[in-house]
C-alpha cells in the first residue's frame, strides 16, 4: 500500500513536470519579454543622465568663460578709464582752504569750493556720518558710477579722497549757479531759449545715463548746474543706482526729493529709467511756471499746474514775469514743452515718454523757439 502511494506520488511528480514545463518555459520567454521592454527606458535613463552631467560641464565651462570674460572687461575698463586722481585729507584742505566756502549741501554731504595745486576749480563733497556704513556705500557707489562717465550735459568727476574716516569726492566746479537760482532770479530770470535748451541738454544726459544702465533717481532742477555759458551738467549721483542688464524695474531704497517723487516708484518701491522721466518733467513744469516744485500751501507744483496744461489752459500757469513774456512763435513751441511734460507725467512709468522721445521733442521744440 506504502509502494503504491509512494509511486502515485511519484507518478504525479513526473505529470506535474510534463506538464508544468511548456508554463515554465512560457514563463520565461514572458519574462524575457517584458525586461527585453524595459531595457530602452533603461538606456533612456541613461542617457538623461549623461545629458544632465553634459549640461552641468557646459554650465561649468560657461561660468568660466563668462568670468574670464569679466576679467578682460575690468582689466580693460581700468586700463581705458583713466582712474580718478586720490588725494589726501591734507591735499584737500589745502584746496579748500580748510573747507572754508561752502556752495551746496546735498543730501549725503555739505559741497565746499576749492583750488587744486594746478588751478583747477573744483567742488568737494564732504559725506558726511564717515562712520557710517551709508557714506562708506554712498562714496563706493558714486565713486564706481561716476568714474566712466563722460558726457558734456554731465558734471566730471575729477578725484576723491579716502583718508582715515573722511570720504570725500571731487567733481569740476561747475560756477554759474543751478538751474533752480536761475529760475528764481526774479530779476533776471533766464529767457525762452536758454529754459529749452538747458532741458534738451538736461534730456540728452538722462538719456546717456539711462544707455550707461545709470537711473540717476534724483533729477531735480538743483541738481542741473549751469557753466558761464549757460550749458547744463546734471549732478547729484548721490542717490544713483545701476540697473541690473534685462531687469525692467529694480527694488531699491532711495530717497527722492520731495515734489520730484515718482507716484508710481512711492506705491511699487520699484525704481526704473520711468522714474528719471517724471523728475525730468516736473523740471519741465518748473521752467514753464517759473516755480518752485513744492509751492507755498504746500501744494506741488504738479498737482498745480498739469490740470491747467491737460485742458489745454498753459496760458493759466504760464511764467508771468515780465521778462518771461514769449512772442507767439514762442508760445507755440512752449506748448509742444507742455506736452511733453504732461507725457513725462502719467502716473503710470509705462505710459510714459521714452527719454530717447522727450529729446527729439525738445530738439524740434528748440528749433520752433528759435525761430520764433
Ligand atoms: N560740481 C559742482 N559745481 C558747483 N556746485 C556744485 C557742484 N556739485 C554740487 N554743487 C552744489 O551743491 C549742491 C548739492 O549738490 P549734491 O551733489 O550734494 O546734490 P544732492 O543731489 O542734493 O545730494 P546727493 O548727491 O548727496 O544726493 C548743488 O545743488 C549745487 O549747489
Amino acid at each position: 500500500m506504502a509502494l503504491s502511494v509512494r509511486k502515485a506520488l511519484l507518478l504525479a511528480g513526473i505529470a506535474l513536470v510534463i506538464t508544468g514545463l511548456p508554463t515554465a518555459a512560457k514563463l520565461v520567454r514572458w519574462f524575457t519579454v517584458i525586461s527585453m521592454l524595459f531595457q530602452p527606458v533603461a538606456a533612456a535613463r541613461e542617457i538623461m543622465a549623461d545629458c544632465q552631467e553634459l549640461a552641468r560641464c557646459v554650465q561649468m565651462i560657461l561660468r568660466e568663460v563668462n568670468r574670464i570674460i569679466d576679467f578682460f572687461l575690468n582689466l580693460y575698463a581700468a586700463w581705458y578709464h583713466e582712474e580718478v586722481e586720490k588725494y589726501t585729507l591734507a591735499q584737500i584742505r589745502a584746496a579748500t582752504n580748510n573747507f572754508a566756502h561752502l556752495i551746496g549741501q546735498g543730501v549725503s554731504g555739505r559741497v565746499y569750493g576749492g583750488t587744486l595745486g594746478d588751478g583747477r576749480m573744483v567742488a568737494v563733497k564732504r559725506l558726511k556720518d564717515c562712520l557710517r556704513r551709508r557714506a562708506e556705500d554712498t562714496f563706493g557707489m558714486e565713486l564706481a558710477l561716476l568714474q566712466p562717465l563722460s558726457h558734456d550735459h554731465v558734471v566730471r568727476l575729477v578725484g576723491s579722497c579716502a583718508d582715515g574716516e573722511h570720504r570725500i569726492l571731487v567733481y569740476e566746479h561747475i560756477d554759474n549757479g543751478t538751474l533752480r537760482d536761475h529760475l528764481n532770479n526774479n530779476g533776471a530770470p533766464p529767457s525762452w531759449i536758454t529754459r529749452v535748451q538747458v532741458l534738451l541738454g538736461a534730456a540728452r544726459a538722462i538719456e546717456y545715463l539711462h544707455g550707461e544702465d545709470v537711473i540717476h533717481s534724483n533729477v531735480t532742477s538743483a541738481n542741473i548746474l549751469l557753466d558761464r555759458s549757460l550749458t547744463p551738467r546734471v549732478s547729484g549721483f548721490g542717490a544713483s543706482v545701476r540697473r541690473a542688464p534685462g531687469v525692467a524695474s529694480q527694488a531699491v531704497d532711495v530717497v527722492q526729493t520731495e515734489g520730484y517723487r515718482d507716484p508710481e516708484y512711492d506705491r511699487t518701491r520699484r525704481l526704473k529709467p520711468a522714474t528719471d522721466v517724471y523728475s525730468l518733467g516736473v523740471v519741465m513744469l518748473e521752467v514753464l511756471t517759473g516755480q518752485p516744485p513744492v509751492r507755498a500751501n504746500n501744494a506741488t507744483l504738479v498737482s498745480w499746474a498739469l490740470p491747467s496744461i491737460q485742458a489745454r489752459k498753459m496760458d493759466d500757469v504760464l511764467d508771468r514775469r515780465p521778462t518771461s513774456n514769449p512772442s507767439p512763435g514762442q508760445r507755440k513751441a512752449l506748448k509742444m514743452v507742455a506736452k511733453t511734460a504732461a507725457s513725462c507725467l502719467c502716473r503710470d512709468g509705462d505710459s510714459r515718454r521714452a527719454i530717447s522721445h522727450v529729446v527729439t521733442e525738445l530738439e524740434e521744440t528748440l528749433k520752433l523757439i528759435c525761430n520764433g
